[in-house]
């Protein structure tokens, strides 16, 4: 039976009276690849950032999140294990989050920080090993010709395989990408994608994504799990998701500004998978 690496349940976040995330629970597998699809403030970071604790859920609730089998934040405070699941997750930000006046091989040293020992990590002294290492992950993602560049050089897409390199650096045993593709063009944002895909089919490593192109979404992840106004409106097969479903789902705005016009109930099309 395959490992759970995310169990996500009852998560509530208010900010202030704005309920992001209604009750959601979510639970993904080892060696699963996961589209987080939803309208324009639907809730799709705000749950990315709960898994690796750069947020916290409502006090007031009963919210549990474990990654990889390690709690992060229980009835919303952080688990003192939040740190020993944060350093195995990959986590990928749409401005990419470089160093840029640093190269790209030391970049991609620096997912091997948590690591190193502190006084070489303070010296910024890496091993030959871990240099090997960075290269071979540079490698990986068909840069290692760029690895004595500034970062500041390279492309959009190109630091974004960088900041992938940096997660296998890191020996990440779960990817949690949030919007990698949003400010690439098609070509890049295929590269991207492939790549996730590729470290998600080889090492089997687990990669949760938000992206707004529901074509993307559905040629590289087999399971789609949608938010809507901060529920889970749907999860399932991406290749289930048709054109009345996705209506369904990105017509909130419509049916907000005019709703004589929209039925007020959305059909429940999908169950939600266990
Ligand atoms: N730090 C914050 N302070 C206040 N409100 C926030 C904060 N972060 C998110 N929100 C609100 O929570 C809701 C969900 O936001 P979130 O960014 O998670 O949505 P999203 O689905 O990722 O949207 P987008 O696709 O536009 O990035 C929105 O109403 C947003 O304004």
């Amino acid at each position: 039976m395959s490992q759970q690496v995310i169990s996500v349940q009852q998560l509530n976040k208010h900010f202030a009276n704005n309920h992001a995330l209604k009750n959601v629970e979510l639970s993904v597998t080892q060696g699963e690849m996961v589209a987080l699809l939803g309208p324009s403030g639907s809730g799709k970071s705000t749950l990315l950032r709960h898994l690796n604790g750069l947020v916290c859920s409502d006090k007031s609730a009963k919210g549990y999140v474990e990654v990889l089998g390690i709690p992060v934040q229980k009835n919303g405070k952080y688990c003192a294990s939040v740190r020993q699941s944060r350093s195995q997750t990959g986590y990928i930000f749409q401005q990419f989050n470089l160093v840029t006046r640093l190269s790209v091989l030391h970049n991609v040293l620096i997912g091997a920080l948590s690591r190193t020992p502190s006084w070489r990590s303070l010296s910024a002294r890496f091993s030959l090993s871990q240099k090997r290492q960075a290269l071979a992950a540079l490698k990986r993602v068909g840069l290692e010709q760029f690895a004595l560049q500034r970062v500041s050089t390279l492309s959009g897409g190109q630091q974004q395989r960088v900041a992938i390199a940096r997660a296998l650096m890191q020996q990440a045993k779960i990817i949690l990408a949030d919007e990698p593709i949003a400010s690439l063009d098609p070509e890049s944002s295929r590269i991207v994608m492939e790549i996730l895909r590729d470290i998600n089919q080889q090492e089997g490593i687990a990669v949760v994504v938000t992206l707004h192109q529901v074509d993307y979404a559905k040629r590289y992840c087999p399971r789609v799990v949608a938010l809507k106004q901060g529920e889970v409106f749907y999860d399932g097969p991406s290749e289930q998701l048709g054109d009345n479903s996705l209506a369904a789902l990105y017509g909130s705005q419509s049916e907000q500004d005019s709703p004589q016009q929209t039925p007020q109930t959305v059909p429940q099309l999908w169950p939600q998978t266990a």
